[in-house]
């Protein structure tokens, strides 16, 4: 056993939250064990204000936490899934995904119940493409506007009245002790989650045997088939942060049933489609999916956007 167990984290709240979690599990699995937290500000939590993927995209929030692992400051990196590109860097790996929190998105509001109540030309806040273009399909009435920053900053603006209503992630308002503020999850048909979003990774070095035989006690299983789909889908939609994409499967028994879309950041199309077969080939589903949506359209898109090399955004208004 190492003497101690170093966890690097960024400094968000939510951040914190998970790496406190990950530590406290490590703890109870082995007794005895010390484990601390290495806190950071990665690049994506400093700047707050350019559009993210012009400055590095999607890895922004992870890479500083990599370094850490690859200098052997720390022993692994705790990470929300959807905030980790489908490439890690050579001598890493993510070993350990634990079970998956609520994966759906959250209406939030202080004065409206659910998105049929809002009125025509109310404004939401969300910086994720993905759900802009759900919203959007739904309800081309609503204003959609930028809306940045940790849980804590985006709740504060919404108090405000910058905003009518909010697009969150379930599993991070109720990770945060914030449950109460979800007016209403959104079925994954009204609002497909981002790949990987609810679960928690953990990454470290592929040569460190012995942090392995520690952390493996925290993976579970059907949460890894179901990742394991997602991030094959968007291995091969390849479509970095300017591209709305969802992706989110569950298993029903053996079976995975994996659903995603890929939409055009104007707002049209939206291509979605589904697949189910064993839950032992699921990256193969993963992949056959994400071909199917290739041909669907979605190659048209990925390769409008990389020509236009519009502005990026965060995967999903990042900074957790
Ligand atoms: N974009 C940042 C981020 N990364 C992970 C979560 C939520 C928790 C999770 O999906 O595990 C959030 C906040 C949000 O989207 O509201």
């Amino acid at each position: 056993m190492p003497a101690t167990l170093r966890i690097a984290t960024r400094k968000s709240p939510l951040a914190l939250w998970q790496a406190e979690h990950v530590a406290a599990r490590l703890r109870a699995a082995h007794p005895g064990l010390a484990v601390e937290l290495v806190t950071m500000t990665t690049q994506g939590d400093r700047i707050l204000d350019a559009p993210l993927a012009r400055i590095g995209g999607k890895g922004l929030f992870v890479k500083e936490l990599e370094r850490a692992l690859l200098d052997g400051r720390a022993d692994i990196a705790v990470h929300s899934m959807k905030d980790v590109p489908v490439e890690l860097p050579e001598g890493l790996h993510l070993p350990v995904i634990l079970e998956r929190e609520d994966p759906r998105d959250a209406f939030v509001s202080p004065r409206y119940a659910d998105l049929a109540s809002l009125p025509p030309g109310a404004r939401v806040g969300t910086s994720s493409l993905r759900r802009q273009v759900q919203l959007r399909a739904r309800r081309p009435d609503l204003v959609v506007e930028s809306l940045r920053g940790n849980v804590g900053t985006r709740l504060a603006r919404l108090d405000a009245g910058d905003f009518d209503a909010a697009i969150l992630a379930c599993a991070g308002l109720r990770r945060l002790g914030l449950a109460g503020r979800i007016r209403r999850p959104l079925t994954v048909e009204e609002s497909l989650p981002a790949i990987g979003q609810g679960a928690i990774g953990i990454e470290c070095r592929r040569d460190d045997a012995a942090t392995l035989a520690l952390v493996s006690v925290l993976d579970h299983g059907p949460t890894h088939t179901c990742l394991a789909a997602e991030r094959a889908l968007n291995a091969v939609l390849g479509g970095g942060c300017q591209v709305p994409i969802g992706g989110h499967a569950v298993l029903e028994g053996e079976t995975l049933h994996l659903r995603a879309l890929v939409g055009h950041p104007d707002g049209e199309p939206v291509l979605q489609d589904a697949i189910r077969g064993p839950a032992a080939q699921a990256e193969a589903l993963g992949r056959a999916l994400a071909e199917r949506l290739l041909a669907a359209g979605a190659r048209e898109i990925l390769e409008a956007v990389h020509r236009a090399g519009l502005p990026g955004h965060p995967p999903d208004g990042a900074a957790g």
